[in-house]
């Protein structure tokens, strides 16, 4: 029986920062620009608090400044909008990212779309979306969604061309479904967006030779879904109970599926950790435009 080969987001992202790292290095010294990242967290969700305990380590690791804004749960949604005002206008603030997901009484689509746009380093503002929708470059290219970002540079390096392939993505969420579906679009691939609803979602996974999984539930994409030698992306992160214990899985039920696919990311270590290891590196893109200089090639 067919075993899969396994992608290592841990290794592929320790690569990256490491490079970013020395972009960093190379900011400072030519330019004396240290890129300086904001993130903000409203409430104590422990996941939450874990992923911006980790994003603040890595930024200063990676030679940033790191900016860590904690704010009650009770935060309303002016204090909010006055706190995103305050690092728009801040100089050395150079990405700011607000953890989600906030509070019930906030809306988020308002916060997310108060971040100055070219601080977006999550690419969740709409003129960001608008902008990977429609292909913009130059000066007007995109700061691209993190995980998405992860995703399809996983794939390159395990694929090469993804020209022609057949990519399904489950899951529509702003975040990471529709995005993805963007760049995969944009590498020529021909992309179906599946989700809960959809119909026979088993056969329309099996038609994939990618087939990236976001849709958020435990192990639902199951091993004879894939058809034999695909490409599994599996973003999800789950936790699950098993025999009292808490266990990390991934939305696709990674022991079958390794007996159908050619390559598949694990969870834990596949695109978690590129999560933010491509934050950094839409810091390190938001410094160099704002500061108009060259954007780094971090590949
Ligand atoms: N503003 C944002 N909020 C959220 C985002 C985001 O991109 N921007 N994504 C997720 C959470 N997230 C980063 O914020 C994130 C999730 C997971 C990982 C990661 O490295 N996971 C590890 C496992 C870690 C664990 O034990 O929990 C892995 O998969 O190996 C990094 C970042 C929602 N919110």
């Amino acid at each position: 029986m067919s075993t899969a080969t396994i992608i290592d987001g841990r290794k592929f992202s320790a690569t990256l920062r490491g490079r970013i790292a020395e972009e960093v290095t190379r900011l400072k010294n030519d330019h004396d620009l240290t890129p300086g990242l904001a993130v903000v967290l409203v409430g104590e969700d422990p996941a939450s608090q874990v992923y911006v305990r980790s994003k603040g380590k890595q930024t200063l690791e990676a030679g940033m400044n790191s900016y860590e804004h904690k704010m009650s749960a009770e935060t309303t949604q002016e204090e909010l909008l006055a706190k995103v005002e305050e690092l728009n206008n801040d100089p050395a603030v150079h990405g700011i990212l607000v953890q989600l997901p906030v509070p019930d009484h906030i809306d988020d689509h308002a916060i997310i779309n108060a971040i100055d746009p070219n601080k977006d380093v999550d690419g969740f503002h709409v003129i960001n979306s608008g902008r990977l929708a429609t292909g913009a470059r130059g000066a007007s290219a995109p700061m691209i969604p993190c995980t998405p970002l992860g995703s399809i540079m996983l794939l390159k390096d395990h694929l090469g061309d993804l020209s022609g392939k057949t990519a399904v993505v489950v899951g529509r969420s702003n975040i990471v479904g529709k995005p993805m579906a963007q760049l995969l679009l944009q590498e020529s691939c021909t992309v179906t967006i599946a989700h809960s609803r959809t119909k026979d979602l088993p056969d329309v996974v099996r038609q994939a030779d990618i087939v990236v999984a976001a849709v958020g539930r435990p192990e639902m994409v199951k091993g004879d879904w894939i058809k034999p030698g695909a490409t599994v992306i599996d973003v999800g992160i789950n936790r699950i109970e098993i025999d009292g214990k808490n266990k990390l899985v991934g939305d696709v039920a990674t022991a079958e599926a390794m007996e159908h696919a050619g390559a598949i990311t694990p969870v834990p270590g596949g695109v978690g950790p590129m999560t933010i290891a491509c934050l950094l590196a839409n810091t390190l893109t938001a410094a160099s435009r704002q500061n108009g200089l060259k954007e780094p090639n971090l590949l």
